[in-house]
């Protein structure tokens, strides 16, 4: 291995170095304050855990993005977390018994085996918040108020928008297609794609039902304005009652979203299914136009806590922690002051830096008189004058 090739990290593998990584620490800080003063309660999970317990109930999605190990002690295998959702999901099933609402905040590294998009990181530092035991309206509406705040809070809010959807409207849907398994897998595939013609030339080819065959090519046209939810209001009859039930959730959400927050813009895509395999409800994700991903998503996920024992209804956000600072408007600290004082040893000099660190000051203390510090980083000097010691500017 020559040289260069040991500085080389891992393709996606990414470090924070100064001064962002300072930025980062004062994100987190700053986010975990705010979600202590709405009452959610900070949890740290662990890094690894046992890789059933890791991937029950989340499907596919989580198994391809885990990270196995075999544990030496026990010959079991092991997973490293690629999402603290589910961790937290156990934590409520197995640890609490209040049956009322529980609130939960979280922020630690995940590992994901593929990136989620070319750009991405694979070890994400996810920042979020989960809520437990309440299903309804009131619960979503918190969760997607939280993550607004937080966008706010991180000022990575101009021109926000959010993208609402609602994994009923294809579960409804797939209830009354009743395709093979091998037609729905291909269904969801060209869905995820919005891939019109494929679709078309799928459901030509299919021995479906002229109504069901009218609902499929539609459903991927379903995004827009609100507009969109009455359009899905008429074309699904009354008989879909669970799509019915779903778009009238969605109309009561928007509601209560649009009243906190009159200046955001949202988006309704019904074919939004991230995650399906876990979200069992509404699926939101924020955008900003800087940035072509979704900068911070959720939803809600009742059925998770099953496989532990305990279904509670669940409701959900997160996002990458570092990639909010990147596109942070917030100033950075690197217009602080770096101040170069002498070294250790007279204690009128000790007095004054040690009162300058009191008052926030970054002071750098030369290590003794032969090494050269790089001046470069210091905008100030402690020097003495007329017997005392104070600042001057480099
Ligand atoms: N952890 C999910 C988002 C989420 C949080 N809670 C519920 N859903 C994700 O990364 O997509």
């Amino acid at each position: 291995m020559t040289l260069a090739e040991r500085w080389l990290l891992p393709d996606g593998v990414k470090e924070v170095l100064p001064p962002q990584a300072l930025q980062v620490e004062a994100a987190r800080r700053r986010l975990l304050d705010l979600y202590d003063s709405w009452g959610y309660e900070l949890v740290m999970t662990p890094l690894i855990e046992n890789l059933d317990s890791l991937l029950v109930g989340v499907g596919r999605d989580l198994e391809l993005n885990t990270f196995k190990v075999t544990d030496q002690l026990t010959g079991r295998m092991l997973g490293v977390r690629a999402d603290i959702t589910q961790q937290v999901a156990r934590i409520d099933a197995n640890h609490l018994t209040s049956n009322g609402p529980v609130r939960f905040c979280y922020c630690s590294t995940v590992l994901h085996t593929l990136p989620a998009n070319p750009l991405a990181s694979r070890n994400p530092l996810q920042v979020g918040a989960e809520l437990f035991g309440h299903s309804g309206v009131a619960s979503d509406a918190e969760i997607i108020s939280l993550m607004v705040e937080t966008l706010d809070a991180m000022q990575v809010n101009q021109e926000l928008s959010l993208d609402l959807g609602h994994v009923g409207i294809y579960r409804g849907l797939m209830a009354e297609a009743k395709l093979t398994d091998n037609q729905e897998a291909e269904y969801f595939e060209l869905l995820q794609r919005k891939d019109l013609p494929e679709i078309g030339r799928f459901l030509r080819e299919s021995d479906l039902s002229d109504e069901v065959k009218a609902h499929l090519t539609l459903l991927p046209t379903l995004h827009g304005g609100r507009e969109v939810l009455a359009q899905a209001r008429s074309s699904f009859t009354a008989q879909d009652t669970s799509i019915i039930e779903a778009l009238d959730y969605l109309d009561a959400l928007a509601d209560q979203i649009s009243q906190r927050y009159p200046q955001l813009d949202l988006y309704f895509d019904l074919s939004e299914l991230r995650g399906y395999n876990y979200h069992t409800g509404i699926v939101f994700a924020a955008y900003v136009p800087r940035f072509g991903q979704a900068v911070a998503k959720g939803g809600r996920y009742d059925e998770v806590g099953r496989d532990f024992g305990r279904a509670r209804p669940a409701t959900g956000f997160s996002a990458d922690l570092k990639t909010l600072v990147e596109l942070s408007l917030l100033a950075d600290k690197s217009g602080q002051k770096v101040i170069l004082a002498p070294g250790f040893g007279d204690s009128a000099v000790q007095e004054a830096v040690t009162k300058l660190r009191a008052q926030g000051e970054r002071v750098v203390q030369l290590l003794d008189d032969s090494v050269v510090e790089d001046a470069q980083q210091f905008t100030h000097q402690l020097v003495q004058q007329d017997g005392t010691w104070v600042l001057k500017s480099l």
